[in-house]
């Protein structure tokens, strides 16, 4: 596994763009027929991409986590960007439509990735972190989901948000993750932004049409920089760190967190006056 290793507050305002994309930015994380998984020392996070087509693709433990299989002392989240797909379990298969997600508790031995159709792939974002505790596997399917629905056309950041392991939802225990879609004409998220020391924040920005960038805003509010994002690639947020972004276009992202707290609410905002 390719391994993430955060520079800290200190280091951060000396780095140029090449040692901020090396640090924070994982890419090429999607290759069809593959399944390919990096490292971030940041709460221990385990973030992938997955493209079966012809064949299944299955998790396998790796080197670094010395375990005997993926999800010994770990959850995951599995969030489908691409067309229909079966994940399965330990011998249960879960059918993920574009937008369906799935949560995958510790203790789960055998978990493999398929497609439907290979000329429409399923593509499987994986988010995973440390579990103390079990919790059982189950699908938040999208259109089961009731969006929270922020911003306006005037800021153009009229955007709908949808909580899928949380609190209220799918439990775990300590992943939260969902995903906001911008509405057509919309390319602010996360506008003003907040920091959460509590927990550390991953974006994986879908749906970036090829001939658009997102420029992804991080650091912290009185000295930001930003990170220029193609499509399926994913940006580390540590909790010091804005994560905000503007696009070229409308865009979708997946949002995912670990650490302290599970309470989304738990945000210090970054008013944007303030921001340097
Ligand atoms: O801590 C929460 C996250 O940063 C996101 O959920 C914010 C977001 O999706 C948005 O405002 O568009
Ligand atoms: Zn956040």
């Amino acid at each position: 596994m390719k391994l993430l290793q955060m520079a800290d507050p200190v280091r951060y305002p000396t780095m140029t763009t090449a040692e901020l994309r090396s640090t924070f930015l994982l890419e090429e994380l999607f290759t069809p027929g593959e399944l390919t998984l990096a490292y971030v020392d940041l709460d221990r996070a385990v973030v992938g991409g997955c493209i079966p087509t012809s064949a299944p693709l299955t998790l396998e433990t790796q080197p670094e986590l010395r375990a005997d299989f993926f999800c010994q002392r770990r959850e995951l989240g599995v969030f489908n960007v691409g067309g229909k797909g079966t994940v399965t379990v330990d011998g249960v298969n879960y059918e993920l439509d574009k937008l369906d997600t799935l949560y995958i508790g510790r203790g789960s031995k055998a978990v493999s990735f398929a497609s439907v159709d290979a000329a429409t792939p399923a593509a499987y974002y994986l988010l995973s972190y440390p579990a103390h505790a079990e919790y059982p596997v189950a699908l938040a399917k999208f259109a089961t989901l009731t969006p929270v629905n922020l911003g306006a056309q005037e800021t153009c950041n009229k955007r709908s948000i949808y909580k899928a392991i949380h609190l209220e939802g799918v439990r775990s225990c300590q992943l939260v993750m969902g995903f906001t879609l911008l509405d057509s004409g919309s390319i602010w998220n996360t506008m003003p932004p907040h920091t959460h020391m509590r927990r550390s924040e991953i974006y994986f920005y879908f749906d970036v049409d090829p001939v658009h960038r997102v420029l992804h805003l991080m650091g912290p509010p009185d000295a930001t920089s930003h990170i220029v994002m193609k499509d399926k690639e994913v940006v580390v947020s540590p909790g010091w760190s804005i994560h905000a972004g503007v696009g070229t276009k409308n865009y979708g992202f997946c949002w995912g967190m670990g650490g302290e707290n599970q309470d989304y609410a738990d945000m210090d905002p970054a008013p944007v006056v303030d921001l340097r």
